[in-house]
């Protein structure tokens, strides 16, 4: 228990200061309701010696009014306090979960769905946003409050006070049996969660095959399942709980006719003023709110740390280039040297190796193309150069230095990737062109645009370059969301360029503007391209041929044409090679 207040407290970080505050005005609020108390004294002492006049009813009512508006005004604060702390808490953690995604392996996403993640910075920090300050300064705050009040009935009337600590204590005991079996089920609910969040998510993006296949009822059984997974998770948390509430609520009834009790008997055998029992029969009533303030506290004690272990698991990350430093180098030529590479040991990969010994140098400022049959390994040698995953052995090297000796920031800073599958961001059309370069001028948009052969299309548009683009690009053909994409990699003019050439949603027409576009971004570059049609392998300075997981063929079309092997067979008979991605 105590730890877990701890690991709470030490996740608050800045926050603390908010909360020290927030709890400080949480005591204030106390004081204000315990002035009701005094309100009532008056009346009471006045009643029970029978004095005559409105004095008493006057101070009453003073006291009533700095109560009640004493507590409206604390209230407010101590909630604002509350949420600004919880609101930033979650915010600094979004954020910097964001900051440690840029850095780990593409395989971190193979391994932890997407939705995992999602879950974590949606469900999870919308969690602890809520619940860390309330359970601090719930916990903290109630123990003040108690404490206080305690002492205060135990000086007002010691005989009253005793049976007032006897009912907290029994209380207490309850709340820490509660909250040490709420330990193993926390963070099996906190787990269905996220495992929903990320299902659900599964489901709606999947939600085009679900409909194209007809599978409505059959494609959601994982939703269906997570539902269920979190239903009964919540059931168990509040099956666990219902008992400990009610059964706390019970004491705190019981502790409070103990009291009334006790001052009766008290009064009945002389030893109490009537005044004073009136007032201790008072206080039972509100002696114990603080202490129902500490039990709810208490209540969401596990299900916050839950929530900060989760987050925390996702901040573990693995980063790439924590040993990294910042290069510039003035040649870009690329080299791969006995490169072994396997995607690991995730159910899909299985270990396997994908790439044997890869042995290969691309000159600087030269154009080289990959062709290949599909699954050979094309993606993957090319996705080695940005470091989207490590070699398991060898090296991949730009301008001489090995891409893990560089920042993640400085290797991207050399290298613009054009993929097939385009995504553009749910934002204007001139952000996702800036999304290259962030400090580029509107005229330097407009002139990368021009160049990518897209300007016509985007001027067309009734809100030109501010006309706001669906999510992924919903909103766009998929040649204008590839022409779209050319413009933002030559707007950051890396001096490398990894190009995956178009097959799909390219109608001739496009694919000459699209040609055009690819000829002006890859201009005096290192590139390094899947090439799909004839002419660009065969304009190419040199060709790759992979064939499961190895180069079998290295030269130029004239040289390669007129060997025996994959490429002549390929250009050849390419219409009739099957599983072959080539457009001539
Ligand atoms: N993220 C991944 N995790 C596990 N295995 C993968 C992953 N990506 C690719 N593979 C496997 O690696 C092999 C090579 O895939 P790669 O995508 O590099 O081939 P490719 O030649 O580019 O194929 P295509 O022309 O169809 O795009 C395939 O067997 C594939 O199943």
């Amino acid at each position: 228990m105590i730890e877990a207040f701890r690991k709470i407290w030490r996740f608050a970080g800045e926050e603390r200061a908010n909360i020290n505050k927030s709890v400080a005005v949480k005591f204030l609020n106390a004081v204000f309701h315990m002035l009701e108390v005094s309100a009532i004294y008056f009346v009471i002492v006045a009643l029970t010696q029978g004095v005559a006049g409105n004095d008493a009813a006057w101070t009453a009512l003073a006291f009533m009014a700095v109560s009640i508006i004493g507590n409206a005004v604390t209230t407010a604060f101590s909630k604002n306090q509350q949420t600004h702390a919880g609101y930033f808490m979650a915010a600094n953690e979004r954020i910097k979960i964001g900051n440690l995604l840029k850095g780990v392996p593409m395989g971190f996403f193979n391994e932890n769905s997407l939705g995992e993640v999602t879950g974590v910075c949606t469900t999870v920090l919308g969690n602890i946003e809520m619940l860390v300050p309330m359970v601090l300064v719930d916990i903290m705050g109630g123990l003040i409050g108690t404490v206080v009040f305690t002492a205060m009935i135990l000086v007002f009337e010691w005989r009253v006070g005793l049976v007032a600590l006897a009912g907290i204590f029994v209380y207490f005991l309850i709340v820490s049996s509660m909250e040490k079996k709420s330990a193993a089920i926390a963070p099996n609910a906190q787990k269905s969660q996220t495992a929903l969040t990320s299902a659900v998510l599964e489901y709606v993006q999947g939600m085009g095959i679900v409909k194209s296949f007809n599978l409505s009822g059959r494609g959601d059984k994982r939703a269906q399942d997570a539902l269920e997974y979190n239903r009964k998770s919540n059931l168990d948390m509040e099956k666990l709980m219902t008992p400990y509430t009610i059964f706390q609520e019970l004491v705190l009834q019981i502790a409070g006719i103990a009291m009334m009790s006790v001052s009766i008997f008290c009064w009945i055998d002389g030893t109490m003023s009537i005044a004073n029992a009136l007032m201790c029969i008072v206080m039972s009533f509100l002696v114990f709110g603080q202490i129902k303030l500490f039990g709810m506290g208490m209540s969401m004690l596990r299900l916050a740390s839950a929530s900060i272990d989760r987050t925390l698991q996702t901040e573990g990350m693995e980063q790439m280039d924590e040993k990294g430093k910042a290069f510039s180098p003035k040649s870009h030529g690329i080299e791969f040297k006995n490169v072994h590479f396997s995607y690991g040991n995730t159910p899909t990969a299985g270990g396997r190796e994908i790439l044997h010994g890869i042995d290969v140098t691309l000159p600087d400022r030269t154009t080289t193309a990959v062709i290949g049959p599909s699954g050979s390994g094309k993606t993957t040698l090319c996705n080695l150069i940005a470091r989207f995953w490590d070699v398991d052995s060898g090296s991949v090297k730009i301008g001489g230095k090995d891409v893990r000796e560089y920042t993640l920031e400085s290797l991207m800073e050399q290298i613009s990737m054009v993929f097939q599958n385009v995504y553009l961001f749910a934002d204007t059309i001139e952000n996702n062109i800036k999304f290259g370069r962030p400090q580029a001028t509107h005229a330097e948009v407009a002139e990368a645009a021009r160049k990518a052969c897209c300007a016509d299309f985007i001027e067309a548009l009734s809100d030109g370059y501010d006309t706001v683009i669906g999510e992924g690009g919903a909103s766009l053909s998929g040649g204008e969301k590839q022409r779209i994409s050319i413009a933002r990699a030559m707007l950051k003019d890396a001096p490398i360029v990894i190009l995956d050439e178009a097959t799909a949603n390219v109608d001739p027409e496009n694919e000459d503007r699209l040609q055009k576009a690819i000829e002006e971004l890859t201009r005096d570059k290192t590139i390094i391209m899947i090439a799909h049609r004839l002419k660009t392998v065969r304009n190419s300075d040199q060709i790759l041929v992979v064939d499961e997981g190895r180069i079998v063929q290295k030269g130029k079309h004239e040289e390669l044409i007129g060997q025996e092997g994959i490429y002549a067979d390929f250009v050849l008979g390419r219409k009739e090679a099957i599983g072959w991605k080539l457009n001539a």
